[in-house]
């Protein structure tokens, strides 16, 4: 047991450290490297030669060793408390990122670091955090002295763990703030006692806007991790709003494997002469040494069997597998899960509770297993035992985003492999990979080792109705991810073979995809063409069972919608939650939400019962089983579609009239509404207003006509919702006393 201190040795201490401080303040100013110089090239330090303070024994001069050549920590004008962290963790020789740019973070400079991944970048900005603060003896009291931003919660959650080994000796608060968390109240209470703050944009935003008295005007160092990626669109105006409440006195360190240089950024953040640190700029190549990367092409509607038969194949391995969107995540996981591979399988989303990611994170570092994930886990991740294989399955939006994914293998000293599928029409990728020094090997891939999963898929979806509704939003959310892309030169949607891609999923339909119906309608429009179609996009000639029956963008699809809109759109700080998933602070403008309202969801989802009442899918009925199998005779599976083709033409004929009769109705109120002018209109207008102003009034009625926002199949039927929305009642006249005054008006127009 430690015995505890005497006040005198308490005392002692406080000296010790007080003259400590005052020799490292000296240290590092006598021997500050010359801004712009290259630390790294300099001569590393004579292994016998003194270190720190240097006394003269006979002229009792004082000197100061040089730290810019350091390569060994203990060689750095840096505290007890930290070396001892750092001796903690194993950490003694740096890393050439480490080498170039401490010396200028210790000395204050402003940094803007950029090295391969797994380099060692965090050291690079956690220790000069540590030594501001504790030379400038900052306390409880003294509030926020310091704080770091990471994109993601992961990593958040990553960096605080090398913050708490490399800080353990000293007595600095640190609080990690992170959205999802539910403590949130919690957090603002004790918000303003923390010194150091590691945090995702989202949540720092919400804390700046929520907590009362919440302060950073002492903030010493602001620190942004993989900073590119903050200060790309996406995080904009979170982090806009950030910066523009902190002081301009500052010291700022930016880092990431793909830096920015863009002068618009950093002028943002307002740098003071930043010290540009881009340690291997001059590398042969721009991923680690010891990462193996191939790439071979896979047709849309292989790509699961390809990644099956890779799993298989790779039972022992630390697997990490990269789709673009979380329904995709979500179905393949399902659907692989039930196919029992042999290796334990993992999933991780931006859509799923944080308890739940940060579970999936550290088992996924403990042990040997096959993890899918989205983006979400492209950046800064250093998972504890190596990954042996990272598997792009879907091509990722640019070069930044593959060097970041490919980094989470071959970190530090290991080695890794990844392998990246393209499909034939995403082939520009391969150059513009090599062009940015991406040492990439373009392989063949062996089709006779291919195991097809797309068949052992078709019969879950008959078992698993559940997984037909994951299967086709991953169909969609697949296209639409490709659809947004910036990229057109390498992602164009109208080269994709749809319909296989649908059959490989094991979707017995093609589900309608309405973007590209009106990608489709506006390419028709713009370029005033006839009727000349591909034929993977004529949805509009599929069988009508398939319009209705998998009809699946309904509105909670929105939410995924969403999703892929983060990757560039740059909403983030207006909708609700980010790829972080933090909560969006409500003080902002909330952009006014779209309702989308699709006609046929009633009968979209077509619910058939058994004999026992309980819902089935509808081909579930037909199926058989046979030794085990599931099996559907195709036979009886067309007589089903034929039937159910014929339900429909006769039903779809029924609303056909409707249709026809409601628009015609439409059209008179139109006229009406013409005819009986402005004025009538603003009357009735006003006499709903009851708010009293006349400025008010005015911004009512702007808001009343701008209020609902509806997305709905058919310019008709905006029309009508229009029509309701402007306040006139159909009830109030017949049809047929609308059709006599139409044609009055339509008479008096032309005589
Ligand atoms: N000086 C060092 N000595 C030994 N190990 C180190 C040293 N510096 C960093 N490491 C280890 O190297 C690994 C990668 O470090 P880190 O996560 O900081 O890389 P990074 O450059 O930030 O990568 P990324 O760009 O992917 O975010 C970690 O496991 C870390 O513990």
């Amino acid at each position: 047991m430690r015995r505890p201190k005497s006040r005198a040795s308490r005392k002692q201490q406080k000296n010790n450290e007080v003259q400590e401080i005052d020799i490292l303040k000296e240290w590092i100013e006598s021997q500050k490297p010359e801004s712009g110089s290259n630390p790294l090239a300099l001569d590393p330090l004579k292994s016998k030669s003194p270190i720190g303070r240097i006394v003269d024994p006979e002229s009792d001069a004082v000197s100061f060793s040089s730290y810019a050549g350091a390569r060994k920590f203990y060689e750095l004008p840096i505290s007890k408390r930290t070396k001892n962290g750092l001796e903690r963790g194993g950490f003694k020789k740096m890393t050439d990122i480490q080498v170039a740019s401490l010396p200028h973070a210790l000395c204050g400079r402003d940094i803007l670091g950029a090295a391969k991944t797994g380099s060692g970048k965090t050291l690079a900005f956690v220790i000069p955090v540590l030594e501001k603060l504790h030379r400038e003896r900052w306390g409880p009291e003294d509030g926020v002295g310091s704080i770091i931003i990471s994109p993601t919660r992961e990593l958040a959650g990553q960096l605080f763990d090398v913050l708490k080994t490399v800080g353990k000796y000293h007595t600095f608060s640190a609080g990690l703030l992170i959205g999802g968390r539910k403590d949130v109240d919690v957090e603002k209470e004790r918000v303003n006692e923390l010194n150091i703050l590691i945090c995702t944009p989202g949540r720092l935003l919400q804390h700046m806007d929520e907590t009362p008295n919440f302060d950073c005007s002492q903030l010493q160092v602001l620190v942004l991790d993989e900073a590119d990626r903050i200060l790309d669109i996406g995080f904009k105006k979170t982090l806009n709003a950030i910066v523009s409440q902190l002081p301009k006195r500052r010291q700022t360190l930016l880092f990431s494997a793909t830096q920015t240089k863009s002068v618009q950024d950093l002028a943002r953040l307002s740098l003071k002469d930043p010290e540009y640190i881009s340690v291997h700029e001059k590398a042969v190549t721009a991923t680690p040494n010891r990462l193996q990367q191939t790439a071979m092409i896979v047709p849309l509607e292989q790509k699961l069997d390809m990644l099956w038969s890779f799993i298989k194949a790779h039972l022992k391995s630390k697997i990490l597998v990269f789709l673009s969107s979380c329904k995709e995540v979500k179905f393949v996981f399902e659907a692989f899960k039930k196919l029992r591979p042999g290796i334990p399988l993992k999933c991780l989303h931006g859509r799923m509770k944080q308890e739940v990611r940060l579970g999936i994170y550290s088992q996924f570092c403990e042990s040997r297993s096959v993890l899918f994930s989205t983006d979400v886990a492209s950046r800064g991740l250093d998972f504890n035992q190596a990954v042996d294989w990272v598997v792009q399955v879907d091509c990722p939006e640019d070069v930044a985003s593959y060097i970041h994914r490919v980094g989470r293998t071959a970190r530090y000293l290991s080695g890794g492999r990844s392998i990246l599928f393209l499909t034939p029409s995403e082939m520009k990728m391969l150059e513009k990979l090599q062009a940015a020094k991406v040492p990439i090997q373009f392989i063949k891939a062996n089709t006779k080792r291919l195991e097809p999963v797309s068949k052992l898929l078709s019969a879950l979806l008959v078992k698993y109705p559940d997984m037909q509704q994951l299967a086709q939003r991953a169909f969609i959310t697949y296209l639409r991810s490709i659809y947004i892309q910036k990229d057109k030169e390498i992602f164009d949607v109208t080269k994709l073979p749809i319909d296989d891609y649908s059959a490989s999923l094991g979707l017995p339909m093609t589900p309608k995809v309405r973007f590209l119906n009106q990608k489709k309608k506006s390419k028709n429009e713009s370029e005033k063409s006839t009727l000349v179609e591909s034929k993977t996009l004529d949805m509009e000639n599929e069988p009508a069972i398939a319009k209705e029956e998998l009809l699946v963008e309904d509105v909670k699809d929105n939410k995924e919608d969403k999703d892929f809109l983060l990757k560039d759109a740059p909403d983030l700080g207006e909708g609700n939650a980010n790829e972080t998933g933090d909560i969006m602070p409500a003080t902002r403008i909330l952009k006014k939400k779209k309702l989308k309202i699709n006609v046929h969801r009633p009968v979209g989802t077509r619910v058939v019962f058994d004999e026992e009442g309980n819902t089935q899918a509808p081909l579930a009925m037909l199926a058989e089983k046979t030794s085990g199998e599931i099996q559907l005779d195709q036979d009886k599976k067309n007589e089903y579609y034929k039937k159910m083709r014929e339900e429909l033409k006769q039903v779809d004929k029924e609303d056909k009239l409707l249709e026809r009769q409601r628009l015609r109705e439409n059209r008179m109120k139109k006229k009406m509404k013409l005819k009986k002018g402005q004025r009538e209109y603003d009357e009735g207008d006003e006499e709903d207003d009851i708010s009293g102003s006349e400025g008010e009034a005015d911004a009512n009625k702007k808001r009343k006509r701008s209020k609902i926002y509806f997305h709905s199949d058919s310019e008709d039927e905006k029309e009508e919702i229009k029509a309701d929305s402007a306040g006139i009642n159909a009830d109030s006249i017949s049809l047929a006393e609308q059709e006599q005054l139409a044609l009055k008006l339509l008479n008096s127009m032309h005589s």
